[in-house]
């Protein structure tokens, strides 16, 4: 019989076709509810997910799990702790959709500048005052604030620099050689960098460690004339903070693609708000990043289900605990 790897969410076509060529059965989960999600994943020795969660209740529901593999760079909709704990393997797949949030950052930077839903309800309205009553904003010579250095800020930090505006970059480590190597100017404390851009673009990890980074304080430092672009995720935000400031035109606007529930509920107060640009978490979701995201994926889990270290492995912890917990069954 062969190995089921459990495929949470739709990824595209060419990941499931790698695993089957490696001999190992593909099969799309029928719900992310209970019990059917349970029944489902009973047999897997793999469960690939995107952004749904993958928690120790699930874990537990499949005993002879060994990898989760996550679709995509963030891994906080997994509980690390759990898997190390049970020798899971968690494996992902970074920089593999990097160009394509990269390009989704500076397109909500240029949705906003140039007014692009305004100026289409205009259109459409026949609105011929529309031009008179508005100025839009030329990129050039801007600005432009990257906070986060990974594989995504560089991609997002070397277009605005292609575009020809003035890249600062803000990462928790001081002076940074990656960000030197890529000669750009690194400015030391983040309230600096919010203070001085046009735009500032996140490009960091959920989490504990960057939960609300950016609250009312941080927004107090933008200018009134700047822009907040996060595709990065939604906690990073105090979303409640940025709705007040957005409404109050403390900043100028906002082009987000992540949000702090998600799907973002319809009560949200920044649905209302006419000078905010939103996406459903679609950043990664080009057909180029897809297949790269899905092969890369498939290819992560097959080293995994074969014994071998993958490439992109989250918690070497369990890797060890599984290697170190095999030599003592061999030893006896
Ligand atoms: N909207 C989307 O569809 C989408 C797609 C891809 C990635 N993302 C998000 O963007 C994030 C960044 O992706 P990436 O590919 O650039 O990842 P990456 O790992 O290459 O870069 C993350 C950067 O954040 C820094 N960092 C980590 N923890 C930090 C902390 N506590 N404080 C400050 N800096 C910290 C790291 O040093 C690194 O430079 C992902 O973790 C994910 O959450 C969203
Ligand atoms: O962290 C990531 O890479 C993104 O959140 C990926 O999301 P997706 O798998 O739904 O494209």
């Amino acid at each position: 019989m062969r190995s089921i790897c459990l495929i949470l969410q739709r990824i595209h076509d060419d990941g499931p076709a790698l695993l089957g060529a490696a001999g190992y059965e593909s099969r799309l989960a029928r719900s992310l509810e209970w019990p059917a999600l349970a029944e489902d994943i009973a047999g897997a020795r793999a469960v690939l997910t995107r952004d749904a969660r993958v928690d120790a209740a699930l874990m537990d529901a499949a005993p002879g799990l060994e990898v989760i593999g996550v679709h995509g760079a963030g891994v906080d909709n997994v509980d690390l702790a759990a898997a190390t704990a049970r020798g899971i393997l968690v494996v992902n797949t970074p920089g593999a959709n990097a160009r394509s949030v990269a390009e989704h950052a500076l397109a909500l930077a240029f949705h906003l500048a140039k007014s692009l839903g305004p100026g289409d309800r205009a259109a459409r309205a026949s609105d011929g005052a529309f031009k008179y009553r508005s100025a839009l904003t030329e990129l050039e010579g801007a600005t432009f604030g990257v906070v986060g250095f990974g594989a995504i800020g560089a991609a997002t930090a070397q277009l605005a620099r292609a575009l020809g505006m003035q890249v600062v970059v803000w990462t928790r480590r001081p002076a940074d050689p990656a960000v030197a190597a890529a000669g750009f100017t690194q400015i030391v404390a983040l309230g600096d960098l919010l203070a001085q851009a046009d735009i500032v673009s996140l490009h960091l990890p959920g989490g504990a460690g960057t939960r609300h980074l950016i609250g009312a304080a941080q927004i107090a430092r933008m200018k009134a004339s700047a822009l907040l672009i996060n595709t990065a995720r939604g906690t990073v935000v105090d979303e409640a903070a940025l709705a007040v400031a957005l409404r109050e035109g403390r900043i100028s606007g906002a082009g987000l693609d992540v949000f702090e529930v998600e799907p973002l509920p319809p009560s949200s107060p920044l649905i209302g708000l006419d000078n905010v640009v939103l996406t459903p978490h679609v950043s990664g979701s080009t057909q180029a990043a897809l297949k790269r995201t899905a092969t890369a994926l498939a290819g992560e889990v097959i080293a995994a289900l074969a014994g071998h270290r993958p490439t992109h492995l989250v918690n070497p912890a369990a890797w060890s605990a599984r290697r170190f917990g095999a030599l003592c069954e061999a030893g006896g």
